[in-house]
């Protein structure tokens, strides 16, 4: 079975389809933008990095099999197709954020005198497929930046227990991970001891994502329920919580996984350093605070079935944010490609590392 969420070459996307994991490794072809939207609004395809990825690839493919033949045609197919792809899930910033980028980008070029719509279409072929690269290059330094700090700050010499939130990996990234990068590079140094891995429900991707990169990669770990966090964090010795973002505002408010903010308040009474994992792409600071972050609430369906099975009483109200938002004070650190930084240090961290 393979961990890579995305399999690319020029002309051709593939998709790991994460709603059939783990019983079975399936890729589906994605041929183009409607194609993308439906797997990232499905979540075939989930996390935020992999959204933006998936969505921006499903552009390339769908521009290489069928490119435009006027620059003016370009400009409208590549602003409505983003549109659509930002529209497929709201609260991950890292679609919003390759949209915006990418238009700018495809501005600037096309304003260069004698450029043919050939060439631009090149090079926004080539914008979105340097985003594998750079997604796997930030999480390598998220995670060895966030190893390193974690073992200068706490002490265990017994070697470090993470417990993490989410699936954050491979399958939610390029590769290696944000949260489970952090856990990789801890068990590269010989410095993890273990791991304990929220089921997150109702979509699972703990027991089902994270349980299955944990045991595909031989990293010591335990799979809890959503409501043994506390009693894990009381009785065994967790050395930090390490989650993921969606999107981690400039005050530091980020929103992730629903279930993450009271992981954060557990953490918070038991003593225990609670970090963000989180990319630049993954930062929004022209929000101020998380009020502002849209939830995304998706179908009830989700919470009352299991396995297409209703589980749930009949007639039962049901609420399902797919997110929640954890107040900045509640965050020790937020691990970025850039360093570590503490909440009120983001916005001039982030501008410094530009
Ligand atoms: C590497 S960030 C992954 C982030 O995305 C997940 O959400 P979803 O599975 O609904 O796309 C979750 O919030 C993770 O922390």
């Amino acid at each position: 079975m393979s961990l890579e969420s995305v399999r690319y070459r020029r002309g051709s996307l593939q998709v790991l389809n994460q709603l059939l994991l783990p019983q079975s490794s399936q890729y589906d072809s994605v041929s183009g933008v409607r194609e993308g939207a439906d797997a990232i609004r499905t979540m075939k395809v989930r996390g935020a990095p992999a959204i933006a990825i998936v969505g921006s690839l499903s552009l390339a493919v769908e521009l290489t099999s069928n490119p435009p033949q006027q620059t003016a045609e370009l400009l409208t197919f590549v602003r409505e197709s983003m549109e659509r792809l930002v529209g497929a899930r709201p609260t991950a910033v890292n679609m919003k954020r390759a949209a915006d980028e990418l238009n700018a980008f495809l501005s600037r070029e096309a304003e260069k005198p004698g450029v043919t719509v050939q060439e631009l279409t090149d090079r926004v072929v080539q914008w979105a497929e340097s985003l594998l690269e750079k997604d796997v290059r930030d999480n390598r330094l998220i995670g060895d930046l966030g190893a390193q700090h974690i073992l200068q700050t706490t002490n265990a010499p017994a070697g470090v227990v993470i417990l993490t939130h989410c699936n954050t990996g491979s399958l939610a990234t390029a590769g290696y991970g944000t949260a489970l990068g952090v856990v990789r590079s801890l068990q590269a140094l010989g410095r993890l001891s273990h791991v304990f891995c929220t089921e997150t429900r109702p979509y699972n991707q703990g027991s089902r994502l994270t349980a299955y990169e944990l045991v595909y990669e031989k990293i010591p770990a335990t799979l809890i329920t959503d409501s043994m966090a506390a009693v894990t964090m009381r009785e065994r010795q967790v050395s930090a919580v390490v989650v993921g973002a969606d999107r981690v505002v400039a005050n530091g408010d980020t929103a992730n996984k629903v279930g993450t903010y009271q992981l954060a308040v557990l953490a918070k009474h038991h003593g225990i350093p609670f970090y963000v994992a989180a990319p630049s792409t993954s930062c929004d600071l022209s929000l101020p605070t998380g009020g502002s972050i849209v939830i995304e609430e998706r179908p009830s369906q989700e919470l009352t079935d299991i396995n297409g099975v209703r589980v749930a009483a009949p007639g039962i109200g049901v609420w399902n944010p797919a997110f929640d938002v954890t107040p900045h004070e509640l965050i020790t650190g937020i691990i970025t490609e850039h360093g570590v930084f503490r909440p009120e240090e983001l916005r001039d961290g982030l501008s410094q590392g530009k």
